[in-house]
């Protein structure tokens, strides 16, 4: 606890194995309230399933996870109501228009179709949707669905934001209209976590930062305690130990091979 006050989130012996695969192995996740943390680590590093367990979507096998001190698996629609997620892989209602997926989405979430409507309203001005606001999502592109994804995932203003990749496919205009809007949300005290692969974006944002390698947390806290100097790429490839190697091999590969 940070000043009497719960964390945002906060994980404990976080397990989940698929068959042999053991993708999170014991992983205690910490995320003050008020961050802009990143949550980085090479490819089947295991953040997707992590991000999967702590926002309810996907059954841990052990360890407890609690979000702003409610257990997300003991107290699940409490947690839900106030949490707000883009998943990996963007599943959206795909025969709505981006509109409708709003105004769906509120009334989902229970908030008085007046006040909905306001807020879809700004959200896709915002974004930058107010032109293809009618238009069905199945027919956005990823950009687009990106940016649809979000503004769902903040209509019902939750506590704590999850973003699974949210700049994978998106151009640097809607990149920065991402950035804008969750600059503003956490400014404002609440909390972003969001994985990425995309070291630079994580330094310019984030304040807090945990980096996983192999189903572990390998190293965690504000960004500056992790890079010690260096840039966050270097002590990304530092603390999950790939540097080198990548000249070995593929001698065939290039045009001064035969
Ligand atoms: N549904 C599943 N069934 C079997 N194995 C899975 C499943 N989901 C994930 N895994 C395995 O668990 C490990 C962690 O995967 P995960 O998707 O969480 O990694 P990640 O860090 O999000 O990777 P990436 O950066 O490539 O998205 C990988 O070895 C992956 O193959």
């Amino acid at each position: 606890m940070v000043e009497g006050k719960p964390e945002a989130v906060r994980t404990q012996g976080l397990f989940k194995r698929f068959g042999q695969q053991i993708a999170v192995a014991g992983v205690d996740l910490i995320v003050p309230r008020g961050s802009f943390a990143g949550l980085v680590g090479p490819n089947g590093a295991g953040k997707t399933t992590t991000l999967s367990m702590v926002t309810g979507l996907l059954r841990p096998d052990a360890g407890v996870i609690e979000i702003n001190g409610h257990g997300v698996w003991s107290d699940p629609v409490k947690v839900k109501s106030r949490i707000g997620v883009l998943p990996e892989g963007l599943r959206l209602f795909e025969r709505l228009s981006g509109r409708e997926l709003l105004l769906y989405n509120g009334q989902l979430r229970g908030i008085p179709r007046d006040e909905v409507e306001r807020r879809a309203d700004e959200l896709l001005r915002v974004m930058d949707l107010v032109e293809a606001q009618d238009k069905l999502v199945v027919d956005y592109s990823t950009g687009m669905r990106k940016k649809i994804g979000l503004a769902a995932a903040l209509l019902h203003n939750p506590d704590v934001l999850f973003l699974d990749e949210p700049f994978e496919g998106v151009d640097p205009v809607s990149a920065n209209t991402l950035v804008e809007v969750l600059q503003r949300y956490t400014a404002s005290g609440s909390t972003v976590v969001f994985s990425s692969h995309v070291m630079d974006l994580v330094e310019r944002l984030c304040d807090w930062v945990s980096v996983m390698s192999r189903g572990n947390i390998v190293a965690q806290g504000p960004i500056d305690s992790i890079r010690r100097g260096r840039t966050l790429n270097e002590a990304f490839l530092d603390l999950v130990g790939v540097r080198g190697g990548g000249e070995e091999g593929l001698s065939w590969l290039g045009s001064s091979s035969v």
